[in-house]
């Protein structure tokens, strides 16, 4: 599931993040977060709140290309094991740990610079399943309905790999 306009992974976002996700061997989610100065909280480190932010997209990518249901974040906890310097790639890997009902929990590890690099944030979310309505009712109508025709002309349905 790709959304144009998102700040996690949309193209067209200027100053968004720009997080690619793909599904790999195992059943796991990777994604990558390349930290620019732009993601800057002390001089040269990425800024804790984007982290969490690349982590909340990571995991929702997880949901969307695993279960290909709407769901939102509902809680997102992280751990900052290292700091995250501007120049560096986080290597993400997710998974999805369980489904009760609604509630999907899923949690990932990033690492730095290569996929076997240093574990420098972990992260674990629960997401909650929820009906389209959840964005019709809350969010603007305009938005949905762009959503909607650039899906329409990508014809694009929950594909994996978007
Ligand atoms: C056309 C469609 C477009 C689709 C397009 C998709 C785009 C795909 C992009 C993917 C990438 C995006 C990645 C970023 C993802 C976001 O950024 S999502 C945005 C941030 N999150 C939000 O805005 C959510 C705001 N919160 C809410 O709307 C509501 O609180 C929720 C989460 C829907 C839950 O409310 P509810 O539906 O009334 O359900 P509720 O009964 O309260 O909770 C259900 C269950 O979850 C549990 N629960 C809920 N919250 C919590 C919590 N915080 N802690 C622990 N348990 C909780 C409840 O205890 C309950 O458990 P049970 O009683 O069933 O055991």
């Amino acid at each position: 599931m790709h959304y144009n306009e998102c700040f996690g992974c949309g193209d067209d976002v200027e100053g968004g993040l720009h997080i690619q996700s793909a599904v790999a061997e195992g059943m796991v989610v990777v994604s990558q977060f390349e930290v620019t100065d732009a993601h800057q909280g002390a001089p040269g480190l990425a800024h804790g709140g984007l982290l969490a932010c690349a982590f909340d997209e990571a995991l929702g990518s997880t949901v969307g290309n695993l279960l290909r249901r709407p769901a939102v974040t509902g809680r997102l906890e992280t751990d900052f094991r290292r700091p995250v310097p501007v120049g560096s790639t986080l290597h993400i890997v997710a998974r999805l740990d369980g489904v009760a009902g609604r509630k999907i929990y899923v949690s990932a590890d990033g690492r730095l610079d290569a996929e076997d690099g240093p574990i420098a944030v972990q992260a674990r979310a629960l997401f909650v399943t929820v009906g389209f309505e959840h964005f019709t009712s809350h969010g603007h109508t305009d938005a949905m309905q762009k959503f909607r025709q650039a899906r329409t002309r990508e014809r694009e349905d929950w594909d994996i790999n978007p």
